[in-house]
């Protein structure tokens, strides 16, 4: 009996995947902080970036485009970062809970941006993943608090849920400016979302 290939895409498989893979990204991921950028330039030539959550690399090659090569990237995953990048960016492997005791002397000091698109690895219970969402989203800021330069922007992804308004309040209050943001790249069913910190005080 021959069996009938299914013509189906996987669901997954929508527009940012396809372009991803055309433009040799590792993840469809990197138009989210496309989008970001567009809108709220938290990137410039010459900078120094700490990028939480890096794996599998497309916020880390992406950032390093565009501080170009007189600036610097610096990403930390769970997971190694395999593919291959630019002389700019380098990806250490840790958890970044255990990285944050000694943030400066494992991390250096003195970045201008700091991004986390750290996500806890989900279970389908909404208030948990949620929770767990805000635990990375306080070790961020946590970091920030530490590393991050007088005036230096901060993007953070958090999972809506009871602690959105506390947490961005928190980011409201050491930063000149906070904003809220929805990727268009975002899939809809996701409940995640962006917080924008510009200019810390
Ligand atoms: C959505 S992915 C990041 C995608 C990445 N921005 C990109 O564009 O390729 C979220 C990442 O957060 C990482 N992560 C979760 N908890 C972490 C922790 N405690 N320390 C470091 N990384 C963590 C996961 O391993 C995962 O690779």
């Amino acid at each position: 009996m021959t069996r009938k290939r299914a013509t189906r895409k996987p669901q997954w498989q929508d527009h940012y995947t396809r372009q991803a893979r055309k433009e040799r990204y590792p993840a469809r991921s990197v138009y989210k902080l496309a989008e970001i950028q567009k809108k709220h330039r938290v990137l410039a030539k010459g900078d120094r970036v700490l990028d939480l959550g890096c794996a599998p690399g497309s916020w880390l090659l992406y950032a390093a485009e565009q501080v170009g090569p007189g600036g610097s990237v610096l990403g930390v995953d769970l997971t190694p970062v395999t593919v291959q990048l630019p002389k700019q960016a380098q990806a250490i492997q840790g958890d970044i809970h255990t990285l944050q005791a000694t943030a400066a002397q494992s991390l250096g000091s003195a970045f201008n941006v700091l991004l986390s698109d750290m996500a806890p690895a989900t279970t389908g219970d909404r208030f948990g993943d949620a929770a767990r969402s805000y635990e990375l989203c306080r070790t961020a800021l946590a970091v920030a608090d530490e590393l991050l330069q007088a005036k230096g922007h901060f993007v953070c992804k958090i999972f809506q849920g009871e602690d959105f308004k506390p947490f961005s309040d928190q980011v409201k209050a050491r930063f000149d400016r906070m904003h809220i943001f929805k990727p268009q790249s975002s899939r809809k069913a996701s409940r995640e979302i962006f917080i924008i910190g510009l200019g810390k005080k």
